[in-house]
């Protein structure tokens, strides 16, 4: 019912290769299996899907579906069981843990639904911390202009607690946006927000898309949230179920719909 558009497909190449250019993130034939035995669960059970340069996906799909196994698979948080997690044209599961850990820091940005932020460190210090601890420096004009945009110019030389959920939110995507990282994933980043500060996120997170040709991936449950992507792919049972292309929040909550409906 809702078949992978052709336009959307991740691979351009004949043998299957992700195409680097188009690609900023591509899963091939991903599985991962937590447990073993009886107990084994098949989280991700070969999924293959490319997230194009650029633009802003959506990841839904029912609880248990896999979207956060994908995404920290895809991120380089969890390790696949089997397949390939590809950044650009770097494949994450063959990486040493110390590797990782560069890449991570260096091509990748997170916000996450709990913010993240160290309390002790000013809005401004979390927001340079992953550049400083790269050896880098921020470029200020980007720094300034995200934090203008943001509205939190005021606010750097606070602490987290001295600042509400809606800033902190702001301080983790200025922290995640500030290195120019090739793709930002965020996990439920509007779940603890109100719909105002929430709606402020999504807002931005699709503006840094079209204004500085960010990519961006996103888990959410929130079919009004994945109404400002550009495409939302769909999971059910570790699988991909379909996408949906300028996807607005009847689509997507009849796409749902839908799936839940046949489990
Ligand atoms: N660390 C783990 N150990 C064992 N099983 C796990 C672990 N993490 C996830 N799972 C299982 O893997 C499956 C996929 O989980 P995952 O969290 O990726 O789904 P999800 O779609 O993000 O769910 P939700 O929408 O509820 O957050 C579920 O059956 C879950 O119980």
């Amino acid at each position: 019912m809702y078949p992978p558009s052709p336009a959307a497909a991740p691979f351009t190449s004949a043998d299957g290769a992700p195409d680097g250019h188009l690609t900023a993130v591509a899963a091939v034939d991903l599985v991962k299996v937590y447990g073993t035995g009886d107990t084994a669960v098949r989280a991700l059970d070969g999924v293959t899907v490319g997230f194009a340069r650029a633009q802003f996906t959506a990841i839904m799909g029912p609880s248990g579906s896999g979207k956060s196994t994908l995404m920290h698979c895809l991120a380089g948080l969890d390790t696949a069981t089997s397949g390939r997690a590809l950044l650009g044209g770097t494949d994450l599961t063959v990486l040493s843990d110390k590797v990782l850990t560069k890449v991570r820091r260096e091509r990748i940005g997170f916000v996450f639904q709990s913010f993240n932020l160290l309390p002790q460190l000013t809005a401004e210090q979390n927001i340079t911390l992953p550049l400083d601890l790269a050896g880098r420096t921020a470029e200020r004009g980007l720094l300034a202009r995200l934090t203008e945009v943001l509205g939190i110019t005021e606010r750097l030389k606070h602490r987290p607690s001295e600042l509400s959920g809606g800033q902190q939110q702001r301080v983790a995507l200025a922290r995640a946006l500030v290195s120019r990282p090739e793709v930002v994933f965020a996990d439920e980043p509007t779940g603890n927000l109100d719909s105002r500060s929430g709606a402020e996120v999504l807002s931005f997170l699709r503006n840094s898309v079209r204004e500085l040709g960010q990519t961006v991936v996103m888990v959410t449950h929130d079919p009004a949230a994945a109404a400002y992507a550009d495409r939302v792919v769909l999971l059910a049972d570790g699988r991909i179920a379909g996408e949906i292309d300028r996807p607005d929040r009847a689509s997507v909550a009849e796409a749902l719909q839908h799936l839940g409906n046949q489990r």
